[in-house]
């Protein structure tokens, strides 16, 4: 019997014994590091010579792992083996494909902090932001599993006498899982095994900065008993592999979640049909956002500080969901901003393998280039007042940077960043704060921060972001508890860990027989 679903509880690392079982999965993954892993077609393990090298971001020099590399021959043949195991997959039972799940989120809690302290290493992330993405993947297994388990029979529809109406869903086919580097376990596992539990077969090319996570993913995925030729795992270059995946004739869907140009890139591809296809291509695209801490004048102006800063540093700003923007009314901006800028610097930045560390690195030196500049246009159009300097000599290091007196209408308030830098902006009051909040072409999250329940009513209308909340920061969301995903330039507004996302990686089917 399935239990109820609960979301994985996120570690107390003020707990000695847990700093110690984390102590001792780092020491574990540093024995490790430096490995080959292949690419999985078919079931068969193909090495290239061609590798993606991923390095830690806090170390370049440190090699993480070395993963084999993608081209577009082994793609195909990686489009074949997946045309081929969906004529079996589609007919296995749902009980099965969600076991297959619950199994698989078995072996990942008993090596939670192994997946964690690789996280620490792959992509920089605090003890407590690794732990958190590792918690997220055991939910997505945990979530979809059991949402399979209700759609397995459909919807019941109306019938009339002498007549049997059925109303099932069916799988779509092939699908292609493009994922990002900065959720690399959760968002990875999440929309890969989403697409196979509901009856796809897929090909998951992870983000070229994070693909050692994703090979070990792969690995309990084939432990947990997944069939040859369900999840083909083919990282490699996003204009050669990826293209090809996305244009291909026997592509049914694409499930991507990456930035605001590459999602563009792939809707408009794919809504081309190749030569001989005969379908119209799905696309889920979850993209970027530049999301907003409203503070209102009558607030707790503590908590409006605390949410400001930890939803703009944590994993140094680079969630779709960091509050990027802090948009505070008149009256109580010099007072929120003063003490925003006292909390961040306190923030300690450094290597994630200390626990005492609150950031680590931003990802790659091309992000570290990107901020920088940004920085830089925010010396021009702003004031900077705490952090602003940056030091790339071992790992990509960038302080906790806040930019006051901006225009909302400037580039630092309209542009996702994605790294640790936010914005303020002053509000007249508090309905020209929330036509600042609304003002950019994203709407992914947001929150308001204010004691005035008819002001939180009036941003629950107007406030136009998919994730909106109250009284707490914008980043964070819980599978099964808040739905994820955004309006506009954000995306598709798939809703992962919602009630409804599988049903994108399916298709309605109605029956009806007279008797
Ligand atoms: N809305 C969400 O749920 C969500 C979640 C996480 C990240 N994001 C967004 O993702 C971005 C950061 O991630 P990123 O830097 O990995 O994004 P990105 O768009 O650069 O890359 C995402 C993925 O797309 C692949 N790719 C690149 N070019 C491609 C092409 N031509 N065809 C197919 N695939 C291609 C990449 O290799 C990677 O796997 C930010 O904009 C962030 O806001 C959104
Ligand atoms: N779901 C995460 C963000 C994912 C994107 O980076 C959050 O709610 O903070």
């Amino acid at each position: 019997m399935v239990q109820p679903y609960k979301h994985e509880p996120f570690t107390n690392f003020k707990d000695e014994e847990n700093r110690k079982a984390y102590l001792a999965e780092l020491e574990e993954v540093e024995q490790y590091l430096g490995q080959d892993y292949d690419l999985l077609v078919g079931g068969e393990r193909i090495a290239t010579e061609d590798k993606i090298i991923s390095c830690n971001p806090a170390n370049k020099e440190e090699v993480v792992g070395r993963v084999s590399k993608a081209n577009r021959e082994i793609a195909e043949k990686a489009m074949k083996a997946a045309v081929e195991a969906f004529k079996t997959w589609k007919k296995t039972k749902p009980e099965l494909r969600a076991d297959v799940l619950f199994k698989a989120a078995a072996i990942i809690r008993r090596r939670k902090h192994e997946f964690s302290a690789l996280l620490t290493k792959e992509a920089g992330k605090p003890w407590n932001e690794a732990d958190a993405d590792t918690a997220e993947a055991i939910d997505f297994l945990e979530f979809y599993g059991r949402q399979m388990l209700v759609l397995k029979d459909g919807v019941p529809v109306q019938s009339r006498p002498n007549e049997y109406n059925r109303y099932d869903y069916i799988p779509l086919g092939v699908g292609i899982i493009i994922s990002p580097w900065n959720f690399p376990l959760a968002i990875m596992a999440g929309t890969t095994v989403a697409a196979i539990v509901a009856g796809n077969t897929v090909l998951l090319k992870p983000a070229s900065a994070t693909p050692v996570v994703a090979a070990k993913f792969v690995e309990v995925m084939e432990e947990a008993g997944l069939p040859k030729g369900v999840l083909n795992f083919v990282p490699g270059s996003g204009a050669e592999v990826g293209d090809y995946l996305v244009d291909h004739k026997d592509t049914r869907f694409i499930s991507f979640t990456g930035s605001r140009d590459i999602g563009l890139r792939i809707y408009e591809r794919a809504s081309k049909p190749g030569n001989g296809q005969i379908w119209l291509k799905r696309v889920i695209a979850e993209m970027g956002g530049k999301d907003t801490v409203v503070v209102d004048s009558e607030a707790d102006l503590e908590l409006a500080a605390q949410a400001i800063v930890a939803s703009a540093f944590g994993f140094s700003g680079q969630k779709c969901s960091a509050g990027s923007r802090a948009v505070v009314v008149e009256e109580v901006y010099d007072q929120v901003l003063n003490r925003s800028i006292e909390l961040t610097k306190q923030l300690t930045v450094g290597n994630p393998d200390d626990p005492d560390t609150y950031m680590g690195p931003v990802i790659d030196q091309s992000a570290f280039n990107k901020i920088m500049g940004y920085i830089e246009i925010g010396r021009e159009e702003g004031e900077i007042v705490a952090g602003g300097h940056g030091d790339d000599t071992k790992g990509y290091f960038i302080q906790p940077t806040i930019i006051a007196g901006l225009d909302p209408k400037s580039r630092i308030m309209q542009e996702e960043i994605f790294g640790p830098v936010v914005g303020f902006s002053r509000a007249r009051d508090f309905d020209h704060a929330l036509e600042i909040a609304n003002n950019t072409e994203y709407g992914l999250t947001g929150a308001v921060i204010t004691r005035n329940r008819e002001k939180i009513e009036k941003a629950r209308e107007d406030f136009h972001v998919g994730n909106l909340y109250f009284n707490r920061g914008c980043t964070g969301a819980i599978v099964g508890y808040q739905p994820f995903g955004g309006f506009n330039m954000s995306g598709t507004d798939s809703k992962a860990g919602g009630p409804d996302y599988l049903l994108l990686h399916m298709q309605a089917k109605t029956t009806s027989e007279l008797f």
